[in-house]
This record gives C-alpha cells, sequence and structure tokens, in this order.
C-alpha cells in the first residue's frame, strides 16, 4: 500500500463568518512524522479537529487509508445515531489534546485500561457475564497498557495517581494512552507546550522511537522549532486558515512565504 495515509482534501472550515481553514490540501505518508505549524491563530487546532472527528469540515473531505481500507471521516462523525469522533478513534486516528486530558484521579494504568474500553467493540453483556472473550480482551489491554508504558519509560509509574506525575511524564501518559488504541495515525496536539528543555528532549526522543521502532506514523502540531526540525520529515504550514507552504524541513525553512509568515511582513520584504 503506497497510497497517503491520510487525504486532506480542499477542507474549508467556518465558524459563521470565520474561515478558521480555507481550502486546505495535504497528505501524510505512512511511517512519517508530518508536522502542521503557523503563526497563532492559522487554523492548526481547528485543521486536527477536522481530521480526529471533532467537526465536521463545512467543505472538502478527509480520507484516512487505514485497517479498515479507505474511510471518510467526515461520514462518521455524522452517521446517524452512532456517528461522533469515537467511530474516528475506532477507524485508527488517536490523539492527544493541548491541554492534558488525563483522568488525574485515577493511576496510569486505569488511564490506560479506560482508553482501550472506549476502542473496543465488547458490549456490556459481555461484560456482565465475563465471557471468555471479555477476559481475554481485558488481559491483553494490560499487556498492551504495560508494553506502551515501558515504551514511554513510564513502567514505574503505572500504580501512581496520574495528576501526581510531573508534566513531562503525564505527557508520555497521553502518548502511551494513545498508542494503546493501535493507531493507524497518532496526532499530538502541541506535544512540547509546557515542558522544560530537557522534558522536551526525552520527548523528542520517545516520538522518534515511535517511528524507527514501531513505524508509526505521527502527525503533530508543534511551536517548538526545534522539536519540529528534530523530529520531521515532512512540514506543512498554515497561515490565516491556508496551506503556504509543503515540503521537507529544508525546503520549508528556507521558503520566503514561511519566513514573512513568521515575522508578519509581506513576501517581497522578507531578504533574499
Ligand atoms: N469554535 C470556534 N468558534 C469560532 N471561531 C473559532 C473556533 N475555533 C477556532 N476559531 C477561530 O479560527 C481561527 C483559527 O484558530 P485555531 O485555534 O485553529 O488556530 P491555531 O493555529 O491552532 O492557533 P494557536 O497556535 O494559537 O493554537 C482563529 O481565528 C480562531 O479564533
Amino acid at each position: 500500500m503506497n497510497e497517503p495515509i491520510l487525504e486532506v482534501q480542499n477542507v474549508t472550515m467556518r465558524f459563521g463568518g470565520i474561515v478558521a481553514n480555507r481550502d486546505v490540501s495535504f497528505s501524510v505518508e505512512r511511517g512519517d512524522v508530518t508536522a502542521l505549524i503557523g503563526p497563532n491563530g492559522a487554523g492548526k487546532t481547528t485543521m486536527f479537529n477536522c481530521i480526529t472527528g471533532f467537526y465536521r469540515s463545512s467543505e472538502g473531505r478527509i480520507m484516512l487509508n487505514g485497517r479498515d481500507g479507505p474511510t471518510d471521516i467526515g461520514q462518521l462523525v455524522t452517521k446517524p445515531m452512532t456517528g461522533g469522533s469515537h467511530l474516528v478513534t475506532r477507524a485508527g486516528i488517536a490523539r492527544t489534546f493541548q491541554n492534558i486530558r488525563l483522568f488525574k484521579e485515577m493511576s496510569v494504568i486505569e488511564n490506560l485500561l479506560v482508553a482501550q474500553h472506549l476502542a473496543t467493540r465488547n458490549n456490556i453483556l459481555s461484560g456482565v457475564f465475563r465471557t471468555g472473550a471479555f477476559r481475554k480482551a481485558e488481559a491483553d489491554a494490560v499487556d498492551r497498557a504495560y508494553h506502551w508504558l515501558g515504551q514511554m519509560k513510564l513502567a514505574d509509574d503505572a500504580n501512581r495517581l496520574a495528576g501526581e506525575l510531573p508534566y513531562g511524564r503525564q505527557r508520555r501518559v497521553e502518548i502511551a494512552r494513545a498508542m494503546c488504541t493501535g493507531p493507524s495515525l497518532i496526532c499530538l496536539d502541541e506535544p512540547a507546550a509546557g515542558l522544560n528543555p530537557s522534558e522536551t528532549l526525552d520527548l523528542a526522543e520517545v516520538i522518534q522511537r515511535l517511528c524507527t521502532d514501531h513505524k508509526q506514523t505521527v502527525l503533530v502540531i508543534e511551536h517548538d522549532m526545534g522539536l519540529v526540525m528534530r523530529i520531521s520529515n515532512h512540514i506543512v504550514v498554515l497561515d490565516h486558515g491556508e496551506v503556504i507552504s509543503d515540503g521537507t524541513p529544508e525546503y520549508v525553512a528556507n521558503d520566503p512565504a514561511v519566513v514573512a509568515a513568521y515575522l508578519g511582513v509581506s513576501e517581497e520584504e522578507v531578504p533574499a
């Protein structure tokens, strides 16, 4: 399968009169770390919310070529009765949030188990009667949770309250929780926000390991350009809701349109 894992096709998102994304198109290739960057208010989070099924875009299409074949994200979100972002998680897109959203009064391991209950197809009856399939699913969920805690260098924290961990570790718990759902694509919303430099380095290492060891495809919004340049091999730049550059880190870093957007001056004014 050589097709991109995610295809954003001419997506426009309006909130009343505000156009947060305008005719946005880009692809995420399998195994890549793609970074979505841009100045404040450029439309990055809105784009993420469309991709992860929190919003239905006003126009355009977002296709996931995941484990169930081509899936139209917008159709999952608007499916009558059962539609919603949980179906997008099941289809293979997991995410973390700009503001950490762990269950702070639960242990780390419980946070990872809850995520898997939402992602599996067990129903209430199999739980009540504790069928063989249910018990196997539970045992697998625990194994998977410990596996990802180990990968995120959190094995010793399994039974601590999530809210008691230092911020950098909480970020890694969020990533472990997302990985437990077995995503085709993991979307990280500003993972370095609020981290100190040494926590950011740990985070970079963890994200790089997801790619090298687990062939995980990653889409990340990030303002920390040091981190973006270290981890990504593809960058899409948004400004005022539109894609202004798309390419390798080297290409984007030298694109006058990007320099202009960040400096807040017109393209013509940027020195060659
Ligand atoms: N729910 C909403 N209702 C109305 N306007 C919104 C909504 N969400 C976003 N916007 C507007 O859409 C534009 C893009 O916002 P968005 O949060 O997507 O940008 P961003 O690039 O993620 O910014 P930041 O880097 O500051 O997080 C902004 O003008 C914002 O005010």
